[in-house]
């Protein structure tokens, strides 16, 4: 296939996210417009000039020094966000997007904590967030559900104090779109086992478990993650393939690791996508999915990254069925509609081969 033949092939391919920040789908156009509506403070331009417009702010987000670099414009982004419609509308940006670039299947992060700290209710975050799922699947035909991410950079006390409320008000129950837990913001110094307490509980309530970690921190962090917080999945992981013990435990117990190329590159882990562990992890039969992480700040949504990951490795369209069978081998999802997904795949590949 050529390169323009491969681009519509990715674009078709079915495609599960499960890396996907909500609050990271918030773009400079969408910030101007709710801090207008919502009559938000955003920082002095005398003082900022990146805040001086849509233009200047886009500008500021083409570069980041590092992780903690990017939280702080993303923390600073997400106070614009007040009411459901506006949780409903970022939202909505993210599945209009995703349909467009072929995913099928979503389970998209957002951080309580990032607006329960300013006072908004987690039910008007969560009521806003599960309306534009629900309308995807209507639309689209999508499935979703939500996963609800602790910040490491807040006390294990503010965690536990999340999931409590979580769990009292419904957030978990049966007919809820929330399926997981998560751990994001910044990964070092705050590692995994601080988080042992709320991570039990998870297990407790049914929850299913992921965690960030391997994007800056050590191996040891993935270790962590495995063994102390009993995740079932591994967000970035990157640095597993500094270890080759753990690699092979992955590979074996089949713990998906959900990766982010572009994300990997804006943030300085990589200097660039050919450098990324791709090639070693699929011959090491390690599992992964290539995701979006946060579209707005990290070079576009999931097409981006399958792209960027073909340009770089030229991969098979074998390889592309194997890496597609694992993000739907990785997904919390019922067995009919893995079943499902797995025939959209095939089917896609027969047509394009
Ligand atoms: O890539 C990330 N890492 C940690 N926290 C995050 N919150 C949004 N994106 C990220
Ligand atoms: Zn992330």
């Amino acid at each position: 296939m050529c390169k323009h033949e491969m681009h519509a092939f990715l674009r078709a391919l079915p495609k599960c996210e499960h890396h996907i920040h909500l609050e990271g789908c918030l773009s400079p156009a969408i910030l101007f417009h709710l801090a207008k509506k919502n009559s938000i403070a955003l920082p002095d331009p005398a003082l900022r000039p990146e805040y001086t417009s849509v233009k200047t702010l886009e500008q500021r987000y083409e570069k980041f020094e590092s992780l903690q670099d990017f939280l702080d414009c993303h923390y600073l982004a997400m106070s614009v966000l007040m009411d459901a419609a506006d949780f409903e509308m970022l939202a909505w940006t993210y599945y209009e997007n995703a349909h467009a670039d072929g995913v099928h299947h979503a389970e998209a992060f957002f951080d309580p904590q990032s607006h329960t700290t300013r006072g908004i209710p987690l039910e008007t975050v969560v009521q806003g967030y599960e309306a534009a799922g629900r309308r995807a699947e209507a639309e689209f035909g999508m499935s979703t559900s939500l996963i609800l991410c602790f910040l490491r950079h807040l006390p294990v006390e503010s965690a536990n104090e999340t999931l409590q409320a979580a769990a009292s008000s419904g957030v978990f129950s049966k007919d809820s779109s929330v399926i997981a837990v998560g751990l994001d913001s910044s990964e070092v110094p705050f590692p995994p086992h601080l988080f042992q307490d709320p991570y039990k509980q998870a297990k407790n309530l049914g929850i299913h478990r992921t965690a960030h970690a391997g994007e800056e921190g050590d191996p040891s962090y993935i270790r962590q993650a495995l063994d102390l917080l009993d995740c079932e999945r591994i967000d970035h992981g990157l640095r597993l393939a500094e270890d080759a013990d753990l690699m092979r435990e992955v590979a074996s117990r089949k713990i998906l690791l959900t990766l982010c190329p572009l994300s990997n590159v804006y943030l300085r882990c990589v200097d660039k996508i050919a450098d990324l562990p791709i090639r070693r992890f699929l011959d090491a039969g390690v599992p992964f999915s290539l995701n979006s992480d946060d579209p707005v700040y990290f070079g576009g949504y999931i097409l981006n990254n399958y792209c960027a990951v073909q340009e770089a490795f030229n991969l098979s369209v074998e390889e592309w069925r194997s890496i597609a069978r694992a993000s739907i081998e990785g997904s919390w999802i019922s067995q009919k509609r893995r079943s499902t997904l797995f025939q959209l795949v095939d089917d896609c590949i027969a047509k394009h081969t």
